[in-house]
């Protein structure tokens, strides 16, 4: 793998300015292209490789929604925890940013491994990294992937196939409540490779006295056809 098709490398000459104007303005943001369709399929493909994964969730028994997802153990593929290490970084300003604004603290290290380690110490010690795995008729129900005490207020999904050709239906959404109003929605097509930056729990709102929190809630619409599969990348351990 050459420099420049290397995932890490490309999470790094991501145009961080705008992507951080992006999620001030909606909570959300669509990277470039991070991955080849050739690893978007290597990773798509670990899907089936047991040893890989500490659990595997069957999304309808819980009533999330309907489909599957199988959380990585602590012995992440290369590709996934090179990305994960890549994002951390240069989330980590706009995470501070944040939480200066809605006047809530800031515990995140400057390095991932310290944040890692601090959420294994207070007992989220579980891998959260997934692959998801969407099927017709699957969809993924409004959430917040909150595990405990300790969370990062970004987290990030990478499409692993092609809209309009591997899958219809299936966009990410998400749901932003408002004070005293009602919510407002987003939708957005993954694109093969590429990554969406979406707020865990809330995202600053600038209101008349200042800033205001504005709870976020993802999900995904019902996928129509074909076959729709992810990467989940989260900043905080499980418990
Ligand atoms: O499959 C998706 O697009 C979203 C999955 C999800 O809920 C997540 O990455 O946290
Ligand atoms: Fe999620």
């Amino acid at each position: 793998m050459n420099h420049t098709t290397h995932p890490a490398a490309r999470v790094a000459t991501q145009d961080w300015a705008a992507l951080a104007d992006e999620l001030d303005e909606h909570g959300n943001a669509l990277t470039g292209q991070l991955l080849t369709p050739g690893q978007c399929h290597e990773i798509a493909a670990l899907y089936d490789e047991d040893d890989r994964f500490r659990a595997t969730i069957d999304m309808a028994r819980h009533r999330f929604g309907s489909g599957q997802y199988r959380y990585f153990t602590h012995e992440l593929p290369d590709v996934v925890r090179e990305l994960r290490e890549a994002f951390y970084p240069r989330l980590l300003p706009v995470a501070r940013d944040w939480a200066e604004r809605l006047g809530h603290p800031a515990p995140w290290p400057d390095t991932l491994g310290e944040w890692v380690e601090r959420c294994h110490a207070a007992g989220q010690s579980k891998s959260a990294q997934i692959l998801l795995r969407y099927g017709p008729g699957d969809w993924n129900a409004l959430h917040r992937d909150v595990f405990g005490d300790l969370l990062f207020p970004l987290q990030v999904v990478i499409g692993l196939d092609a809209p309009g050709a591997d899958f219809t239906g299936g966009e990410f959404i998400m749901t932003e409540q408002r004070p005293r109003a009602q919510s407002r929605g987003s939708s957005t097509t993954l694109p093969q490779g590429h990554g969406l930056i979406f707020t865990t729990r809330d995202r600053p709102v600038a209101s008349s006295r200042g800033w205001s929190t504005g709870p976020m809630r993802h999900g995904v619409s019902t996928v129509r056809s074909g076959r729709r599969r992810t990467l989940g990348l989260v900043f905080h351990e499980a418990k």
